[in-house]
């Protein structure tokens, strides 16, 4: 069995009258690629930015291995090994495409001096090395967020956060970003995902997580959580096939 890398117990999270997130508990295990799905306004976001710490807990605890996260600001849980990947990517666009992850690379590890080492390997990892001395204005929406994904793995997380990675992308930069997410997984890192498109989610994830008005209402592999009554009422709508 291995390690849980990330814990939540009786997660809340209240925006003066409104409860975003409600005793929400999981248990990710190192290595895996989880899900988090639900309906738009469940409180995803809200739960990976009690992750990061850009929001506090109203009640709760999140742990990072065996490290309460309370007392972390952002940047040091980034130090720690958390990263997150946005759905809109905002890189240098001036930059090249192996600057901007350079950066990444320098972020918050002064100590480091392998950063081309670094730099290259994410490149790598994202499928973008081709697109390394592009400059990063221009680039078709994919490639933005492949670029996303390799500034994010440029800090070598153990964990990573990927909002909607696949959102607004083509069948084709669709299952390019899933190879991607495969990649970084392949590479030590533990994937967290939020994610609309169930082909590619159910396609890609050991686990998935399914929150509605902030509660947690179903967790399990993707053929237990599309065949979920309660999931399929909330969110679904209609079964979906699993891309398994
Ligand atoms: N800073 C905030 N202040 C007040 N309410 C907020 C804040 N952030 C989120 N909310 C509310 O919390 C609830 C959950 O929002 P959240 O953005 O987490 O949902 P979501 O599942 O990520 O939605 P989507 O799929 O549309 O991105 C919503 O009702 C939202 O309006």
């Amino acid at each position: 069995m291995s390690k849980t890398i990330l814990s939540g117990r009786a997660v809340t999270k209240k925006f003066r009258g409104l409860t975003a997130i409600e005793d929400v508990e999981f248990d990710i295990p190192e290595g895996a690629i989880y899900g988090l799905i639900g309906p738009n306004g469940a409180g995803k976001s809200t739960l990976f930015n009690l992750i990061t710490g850009y929001y506090a807990l109203t009640s709760g605890e999140i742990r990072f291995f065996d490290r309460d996260l309370a007392s972390l600001p952002t940047y040091r849980r980034n130090q720690a090994g958390i990263a997150r990947a946005f759905q809109i990517s905002k890189p240098f666009p001036a930059l090249t495409v192996r600057e901007n992850v350079r950066v990444g690379a320098m972020f918050g590890k002064p100590e480091r001096t392998n950063f081309d080492i670094v730099t290259d390997e994410a490149l790598s990892i994202a499928g973008i090395t081709e697109l390394a001395d592009r400059t990063a204005e221009g680039l078709t929406v994919g490639a933005l967020r492949k670029l996303e994904i390799a500034r994010a793995v440029a800090t070598r997380p153990k964990l990573l956060l990927a909002d909607e990675p696949c959102a607004g992308l083509n069948p084709t930069e669709t299952e390019e970003m899933v190879q991607c997410l495969r990649n970084v997984r392949e590479r030590g890192t533990t994937v967290w995902l939020v994610e609309h498109d169930m082909r590619a989610v159910t396609s890609i994830c050991d686990r998935i997580i399914v929150i509605d008005a902030g509660r947690k209402i179903a967790e399990g592999t993707p053929r237990e959580v599309v065949n979920n009554p309660k999931v399929i009422a909330a969110y679904l709508g209609t079964p979906v096939e699993d891309g398994n």
